[in-house]
């Protein structure tokens, strides 16, 4: 299996930078692994949601590399890329990216529609896609059979952080980012979902890479690093200049 001897996430030289502007950018390494709980902390507009998108596979770099389980996402055609975010990536999105027109249940079920591989993990852990989802939305404190059939668009935020969450874990991705996840629950749905996180990425296995505010979450993970540590292109931006 060499896999298992091969990072996760393996990053490289990786610069990137929004058109028109200088680097925001520039990792020269940075790898984590299959178990590695990560906790990303970093000022506001710092880069964290965009160092997330570029590991998704979501943003394109503007050169260097980044290798997801050894493939190197820069050299998949968009439609690889989808697909391997599909199967292997769990991602709750800053801004939930849920569909609001769906209900709940047909959220969090959505990545086994498009993912024979996450479809199967599922069916390991429960007897049906539906149950598996609701396991999941119980462990989040949903399980109001009438919120289930209600349309996402009309729950509260941090309701629809937490769908957004049971979708992410659903299907055991190999690699879970989560985004600012519980910025808009209490303290104990907050221990709720975090429990139900570390959990599912125990079973699964993956890694976990988590963006916070809350430097008191930091302790609660393996490794704690600050993106101005990894990230040389804030150093330089933040130079005394003489
Ligand atoms: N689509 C875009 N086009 C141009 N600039 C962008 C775009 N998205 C983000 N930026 C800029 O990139 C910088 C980093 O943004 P990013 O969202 O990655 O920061 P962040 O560290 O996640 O911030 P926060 O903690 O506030 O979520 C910011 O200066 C932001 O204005």
């Amino acid at each position: 299996m060499t896999e298992t001897n091969t990072p996760l996430i393996d990053i490289r030289d990786l610069h990137f930078n929004w058109p028109n502007e200088p680097d925001l950018i520039d990792i020269p390494a940075f790898q984590m692994n299959r178990r590695d709980r990560v906790f990303l902390e970093g000022e506001s507009g710092s880069g964290k949601s965009t160092l997330l998108g570029l590991i998704a596979g979501v943003l394109q770099p503007s050169s260097g590399t980044i290798r997801f389980s050894g493939s190197e996402l820069n050299k998949l055609s968009s439609g690889k890329r989808d697909r391997l975010r599909a199967d292997r990536m769990g991602v709750i999105f800053q801004l939930f990216n849920l569909l609001p027109y769906l209900s709940v249940i047909e959220n969090v079920v959505l990545p086994c529609r498009f993912s024979k591989r996450r479809k199967e993990n599922a069916l390991q852990r429960s007897n049906t896609i539906d149950a598996e989802a609701r396991r999941l939305l119980q462990r989040l404190g949903l399980s109001d059979e009438r919120l289930i059939h209600r349309k996402v668009s009309d729950l509260s935020v941090g309701q629809q952080q937490r769908v957004a969450a049971a979708r992410a874990l659903i299907g055991s991705p190999d690699l879970i980012i989560a985004d600012e996840p519980t910025s808009a629950l209490d303290t104990s749905n907050r221990d709720q979902f975090l429990a139900l996180l570390m959990e599912e990425a125990d079973a699964a296995e993956a890694g976990l890479l988590f963006v916070s505010h809350d430097p008191s979450l930091g302790a609660r993970f393996d490794r704690r690093i600050a993106l101005s540590t990894l990230n040389e292109a804030f150093s330089k931006q933040h130079e005394p200049t003489s």
